[in-house]
């Protein structure tokens, strides 16, 4: 077999979101590919599926003519077999559980922290130089909780939500203009829950501002469904969405790993810096910054409206009283 001189991702979880994002990055041919999972029990049998899953994809490259290298590792839940992890320059993090239906994103908090900190340990051993990008549910507490455990640099630790959430916003934007998206200019920022912050004051179709696209009431109806977009998904699959915040993962590798420079909104750690722009201390939560090879390199600095102002200090409240939470609990 050849040897791939390519950068690695590490995913960690290879269920549904995490199996997407090496499915894409294959498509891509943008780096190789370890996944690492729990083995899994049917029926009183125990099946390697992570590794089924890496050949399988593997193959699909072959089917397609891409030269990557997938490989799938079974690790077990107190953090054994992570020594591959060794030389990632990007560790993915979609292990955890998904909601149902009737489910809020923080009702995951604590089964998912649990899961959180034992992974985050041994990136920490393993890959000391990788950037992460945490996926898992209530992704703004979990990317915070990453950050500490692993004591990376704050620039190395991200996390994903801001790229699907603008995502949602703009496939509803151009469902109902009949626009191409790629003219659609917006931003969702805040933390990744119902509280998020819609940038309506930097939103543009082709440079004419939202608010004079829509009526008051159209575009509430656009914002609520943006919102509640992962509930939606949930009610109808019975469990979250994967493809959207797939490709929304892999927009932010491919940033990384090509140093693009690419501003998206993503969750990062904030301690006051910005202030002026984005009021929050101690806490990760989605704003606009640039993604290159360092991990997020700065901070977009947006002048908020005093209405988004408002909405921003609810979101990053919301988020707070979930690190409390965890923090309360000794999780972290
Ligand atoms: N930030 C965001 O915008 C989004 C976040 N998510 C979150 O991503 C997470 C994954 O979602 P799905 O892939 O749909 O779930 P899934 O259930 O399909 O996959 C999760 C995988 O994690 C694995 N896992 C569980 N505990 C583990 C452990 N201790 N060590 C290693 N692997 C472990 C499971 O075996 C499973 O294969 C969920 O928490 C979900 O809420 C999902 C979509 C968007
Ligand atoms: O809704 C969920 O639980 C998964 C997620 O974060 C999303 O799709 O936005």
């Amino acid at each position: 077999m050849a040897d791939y001189k390519r950068p690695t991702v590490s995913i960690v979880g290879a269920g549904n979101v995490g199996e997407h994002v090496a499915n894409l990055i294959a498509i891509k041919e943008l780096a190789n590919v370890r996944l690492f999972d729990l083995p899994k029990k049917l029926d009183d049998k125990t099946f390697e599926v992570v590794k089924g899953k890496a050949l399988d994809i593997k193959q699909m490259a072959a089917a397609i003519g891409v030269d990557v290298d997938i490989r799938g590792y079974n690790v077990t839940a107190d953090g054994q077999g992570y020594e591959p992890l060794k030389d990632s320059d990007i560790v993915v993090i979609t292990a955890g559980f998904p909601r149902r239906p009737g489910m809020s994103r923080d009702d995951l908090l604590t089964a998912n922290v649990n899961i959180i900190r034992v992974i985050a340990e041994r990136v920490a051993l393993y890959a000391p130089n990788a950037v992460v990008i945490v996926v898992s549910n209530p992704v703004d507490v979990l990317t915070y909780a990453a950050l500490k455990i692993t004591g990376f640099q704050k620039n190395k630790v991200i996390g994903m939500a801001g790229v699907l959430d603008t995502a949602r916003f703009k496939t509803f934007i151009s469902q109902e203009l009949k626009v191409s998206i790629s003219n659609i200019n917006c931003f969702v920022i805040g933390g990744h829950g119902d509280d998020m912050v819609p940038l309506l004051s930097v939103s543009n179709v082709g440079g004419t501002p939202l608010k004079e696209l829509f009526t008051k009431e159209k575009l509430e109806e656009l914002i609520n469904r943006t919102k509640f977009g992962g509930g939606e998904i949930v009610n109808l699959m019975g469990t979250s969405a994967y493809h959207a915040p797939g490709a929304s993962v892999v927009q932010m590798v491919e940033a990384i790993l090509k140093d693009k420079k690419a501003i998206m909104p993503c969750s990062v750690y904030l301690e006051g810096e910005d202030a002026r722009f984005y009021e929050a201390y101690d806490v990760c939560v989605g704003l606009p910054v640039k993604v290159g090879a360092h991990g997020w390199e700065e901070i977009i600095k947006i002048n908020l409206s005093e209405e988004e102002k408002q909405m921003w200090q609810k979101s990053v409240k919301s988020v707070k009283e979930g690190i409390e939470r965890i923090k309360e609990l000794k999780l972290i």
